[in-house]
């Protein structure tokens, strides 16, 4: 058990110790951190007592919700079982073999081979290798480039932050690396001007055929996107967008590879993002649903033709240790089974889903510094504006998103501000009731945030 500590000494240790991701150590440092202690179904608990209603579950993983008593059990087994071997020197185990199977069958059609990774990045780079080493066997060295777009977030390792198009990262690490050029989001609030939302999807897929003229269509070898932009602000593209891109794609000889991370494992009511807007992928990397969280596991998706393609250049020289690490493939394989057996992928596709983007369009559609109010399936959000009869944006976007972000944590409810963006994406397991209790708490919240618009005089 953990050791019982205060909150204090906890926060002591911690800032002495423990160097956090995306953050501001000194900052902080000078505030400390919040104790997360335990969580159950979509709340967390901390050290002073406080229930806090997830509304991201956790970092859009925990698909399946906290508190899950078989999935302890499956780690347990497994470790007394076979708590490792790898899977390089002609060796697999049952638990990978098993969960492999089971990916075969939940995929879209024609997606039959997995390659494991331990996160969302490692997908993401292990994915730019593959896409390279499939163009060196067919032949075509000078296909390299990869396009991603502005804003698209695909991971922080090398490769993932430079395929991403997020520009503060780009400037820590002289990012991004050689062979990885952007094209704008498919954010029509912000870009489709007097088009409409159908006619913008077309012509931000053009903005891709442009980029790939611009480059050589003989040295370009994939287009990256994820189906709804996540950390970027939940840009949900028109529907036209992305059968445009799967047509320019096929049409210029391009890998087309969907970053699934987050649209995986049910998110969107669908298996797979890609379902609910008409493409269909060469590659699609994954993780977060995967195992929900309850284990750090990534997967990449090849249909048969970049399997076979692989396959005839003899040895892929790439892996990891844990690559199919046998405890968290019987915990993705408990989790994805859970999903599918239990009905959770089907009632955010027919139930609870709906119901969140019915209930999500009233509550925040009311709103006088509210628009773009969208989503699909369990992940949601809106932007915050000056003014909704212009679409004009708040100036230094992001102040205003952090500022309303700051208000629903002080009311024990968790969403994310990605700039002036207001994010959501609960665990799949939540109730109709829990969405009525957290859109009431958040609509306290934005009366709240309303009125301290005002009273700053940002309005
Ligand atoms: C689409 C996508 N691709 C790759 C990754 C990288 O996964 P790993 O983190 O497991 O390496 C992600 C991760 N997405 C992610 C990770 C951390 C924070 C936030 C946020 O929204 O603040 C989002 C992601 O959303």
């Amino acid at each position: 058990m953990q050791n019982q500590r205060t909150t204090t000494e906890w926060r002591e240790l911690d800032a002495a110790h423990h160097l956090h991701p995306f953050t501001d150590t000194n900052s902080l440092n000078e505030q400390g951190a919040r104790v997360i202690t335990k969580a159950d179904g979509i709340y967390l608990y901390d050290s002073e007592g406080n229930k806090i209603l997830d509304g991201m579950a956790g970092l859009w993983c925990v698909n399946i919700g906290y508190g899950r008593k078989d999935l302890p059990e499956v780690a347990k087994r497994q470790m007394e079982q076979l708590a490792y071997y790898n899977t390089f020197f002609k060796t697999t185990h049952p638990a990978v073999v098993e969960l492999s199977h089971l990916l075969a069958e939940v995929a879209p059609q024609g997606f039959k081979h997995v390659f494991y990774t331990n996160s969302g990045s490692e997908s993401v780079d292990t994915m730019i290798r593959m896409v390279r080493r499939y163009w060196d066997v067919k032949g075509k060295k000078d296909k390299k480039t990869l396009i991603g777009r502005w804003n698209g977030y695909h991971g922080s390792t090398i490769g993932g932050a430079s395929l991403g198009g997020m520009t503060y990262m780009h400037e820590q690490g002289d990012l991004p690396i050689p062979g990885i050029v952007h094209v704008e989001q498919p954010w029509w609030y912000k870009h489709g001007k007097d088009m409409t939302p159908e006619e913008f999807g077309l012509a931000a897929a053009k903005w891709v055929e442009d980029k790939i003229l611009e480059v050589g269509a003989d040295k370009v070898a994939a287009f990256v996107g994820e189906p709804i932009q996540g950390a970027g602000g939940v840009i949900v593209p028109p529907s036209t967008y992305w059968p445009e891109i799967q047509r320019i794609c096929q049409k210029y000889d391009i890998l087309l590879v969907a970053d699934e991370v987050i649209c995986g494992f049910g998110r969107t009511g669908e298996w797979f993002g890609q379902q609910v807007f008409g493409f269909t992928p060469d590659i699609f990397t994954t993780a977060k649903g995967l195992s929900s969280g309850y284990q750090p596991i990534g997967a990449v998706f090849l249909n048969d033709k970049v399997a076979t393609t692989l396959a005839e250049g003899g040895d892929f020289n790439h892996g990891f240790t844990y690559s199919g690490h046998p405890v968290a493939a019987a915990v993705a394989h408990a989790n994805v089974k859970a999903l599918r057996d239990e009905g959770i992928v089907d009632r955010v596709k027919n139930d609870t889903g709906p119901y969140m983007q019915k209930r999500w369009r009233e509550v925040f559609g009311q709103f006088e510094h509210v628009d773009d109010v969208r989503g699909v399936g369990l992940i949601q959000a809106f932007t915050l504006v000056k003014n909704k009869a212009t679409r004009e944006l708040f100036p230094n976007f992001g102040e205003i998103g952090t500022l309303c972000r700051d208000i629903f944590f002080k009311n024990n409810l968790i969403m994310r501000a990605c700039g002036d963006h207001i994010v959501s994406a609960p665990p799949l397991v939540i109730s109709k009731e829990e969405i009525d209790q957290m859109l009431e708490t958040a609509a306290k919240c934005m009366v709240e945030f309303e009125k301290q618009l005002k009273e700053r005089g940002l309005v």
